[in-house]
């Protein structure tokens, strides 16, 4: 495999990345072991600019693949396609990722079926193979590859849940909202807002978040309050901005977004 295929998969700047805990030394020493990494937590909390900030870090290709229901097997692996000269061989982004010694991040893995699922499997323990079966080749990961994926444990019913035979071939780190001081420093960065500003809007999302359960299915994400300071530094007024990055994302329900709108009413 070429140096260019893989130098198109690195990151070159670094990421803004605001560490929450211990999350940074901890994944190092898991890459360091080549162990899988399953990162827990909901929508727009920071998962993916994580690992972005990682591979980085780390100097490692990355590969991301948003996972849904309707993706196959093939779709990470590969398949023989037609082409003029007949069939040719197109690795899937799994492959790709095990040949160069990537950093393979599959987002919402628990959107992928089960039988997608387990074609990580044999790349997830000692074996750190992969079988392209219909192609006959085994491909043996390069020893620089590690898989990651993401994991909202909110979303969770018994028929999409991931199995145990998966769960338990990777360590988990747990993401949440970060406390109110770091989101506000996050939204204000990522925003181009000012302090006191990006402070209010981490109020209002505190509040919709304790309405999960009692009518919201999540609270606003900090994705979302990036959003609404995004709108701000471009001129919008801040209960507009709200409403649009904020509270009609999150529900259609008008009760619902009534409390929203006043939640925003009281911080701005
Ligand atoms: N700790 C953080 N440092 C810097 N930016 C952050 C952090 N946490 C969240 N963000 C901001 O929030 C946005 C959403 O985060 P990200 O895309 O990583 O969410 P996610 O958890 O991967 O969501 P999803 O599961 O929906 O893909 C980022 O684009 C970034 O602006």
């Amino acid at each position: 495999m070429s140096e260019t295929h893989r130098d198109q998969y690195l990151i070159r700047e670094e990421p803004y990345y605001r560490t929450v805990e211990d999350e940074v030394r901890l994944y190092e020493a898991a890459y360091a072991a080549r162990m899988p990494v399953m990162l827990k937590g909901p929508t727009g909390c920071g998962k993916s600019r994580f690992v972005e900030y990682m591979a980085w870090r780390l100097e490692r290709p990355l590969i991301t693949v948003a996972c849904n229901e309707d993706m196959t097997a093939s779709d990470l692996v590969g398949r023989f396609l037609l082409d003029a000269d007949g069939t040719r061989w197109q690795d899937g982004p799994l492959t790709v990722a095990a040949r160069i010694g990537a950093i393979c991040y599959l987002d919402e893995v628990v959107e992928a079926r089960q039988d997608t699922t387990v074609v990580i499997h044999p790349l997830t323990d000692h074996r750190r193979c992969l079988p392209l079966e219909k192609k006959g080749e085994l491909v043996e990961a390069h020893p620089d590859f590690q898989i990651v994926i993401s994991y909202n444990p909110g979303y969770q019913s018994l028929m999409k849940d991931l199995k145990q035979s998966t769960k338990q071939r990777f360590g988990a780190l747990d993401f949440s909202y970060p406390g109110a001081a770091i989101e506000a420093e996050i939204v204000a960065h990522e925003g181009g807002i000012e302090r006191d500003q990006a402070d209010r809007l981490v109020q209002v999302a505190q509040r919709s978040r304790n309405l999960k359960g009692h009518g919201l299915d999540e609270g606003m994400s900090t994705r979302l309050l990036v959003y609404a300071a995004q709108l701000m530094a471009k001129g919008i007024e801040p209960r507009a901005a709200a409403q649009m990055a904020l509270v009609r994302p999150l529900t259609d329900d008008p009760d619902m977004r009534d409390t929203l709108d006043a939640a925003v009413d009281t911080y701005f």
